[in-house]
């Protein structure tokens, strides 16, 4: 099998958006003139390293052939899982299997991700070892909570960083560290904590605050000033 440097991008999509409530899944949700999807789709190829995007989405999935995507770069549809590392994995597999040596994970659901922010990532994530992620540090008071609602404790913050989107590293890395830790653990809610597992330190890269995921209802009109901002850069 030839082995390519480039990088291809997987896009998770393959998700139901529980707590978004709305009747069409949020990555299909029209925001700024495009779906949610081919904001993301859109967001990853504007790197020169990313050479093919894989989009993982439902088994069932009636809108991705609807879509308006760029054909400016291979776009490849993989069918996804129950859980996102299910999902993820899959496509990640597929990335092996045509060869690339790294991926650059990303939620669908992000779709304001920066071109620096991406570039930043790539770059670290090809240096790094262990690979790297797009992060922020955690910029307010953390408390942990009781059952009913009441404080239990404040969690000293220094340290903490909240994960973004993408996640970069070298595709064996990836696939061995599931090898080991499966794919159903729900603690692995993304793929550097699969890495972790392996005893291995992924690189924390500054994200931007914009970077947001699509969550729950209100946060499609946020993105969308977001999207409107990152496109006058
Ligand atoms: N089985 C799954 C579950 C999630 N995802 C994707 O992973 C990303 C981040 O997940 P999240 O925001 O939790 O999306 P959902 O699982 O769709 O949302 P919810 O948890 O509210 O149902 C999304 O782009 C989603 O489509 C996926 O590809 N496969
Ligand atoms: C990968 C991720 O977006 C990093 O913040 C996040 O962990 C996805 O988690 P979710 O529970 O699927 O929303």
């Amino acid at each position: 099998m030839q082995t390519k440097q480039q990088v291809a991008a997987v896009i998770a999509a393959a998700g139901v958006g529980q707590r978004m409530q709305s009747a069409t899944p949020k990555q299909y949700l029209e925001i700024a003139g495009k779906t949610v999807l081919e904001h993301s789709i859109l967001a990853v190829t504007r790197d020169p390293r990313i050479s093919a995007v894989i989009v993982v989405v439902a088994a069932t999935d009636p809108y991705f052939s609807q879509l308006k995507l760029p054909q400016s770069i291979p776009i490849h549809r993989v069918t996804g899982g129950a859980s996102r590392a299910e999902s993820v994995a899959a496509g990640v597999q597929f990335a092996q299997q045509q060869g690339y040596r790294f991926v650059a994970v990303h939620d669908a659901a992000r779709p304001c991700l920066a071109r620096t922010e991406l570039a930043a990532v790539i770059e670290q994530g090809l240096q790094h070892p262990a690979g790297a992620i797009l992060a922020l540090p955690v910029a307010d008071t953390i408390k942990r909570a009781h059952a009913d609602q009441t404080i239990d404790t404040t969690i000293p913050r220094e340290g903490l960083w909240q994960a973004l989107t993408p996640q970069v590293f070298a595709t064996s890395i990836l696939l061995d560290a599931w090898r080991i830790v499966g794919v159903t653990d729900p603690q692995l809610t993304d793929e550097a904590s699969a890495v972790e597992a392996l005893g291995l330190a992924p690189k924390l890269v500054l994200g931007r605050r914009t970077n947001i995921k699509i969550t729950q209802p209100g946060d499609e009109s946020m993105a969308a000033a977001f999207i409107q901002q990152l496109e006058k850069e």
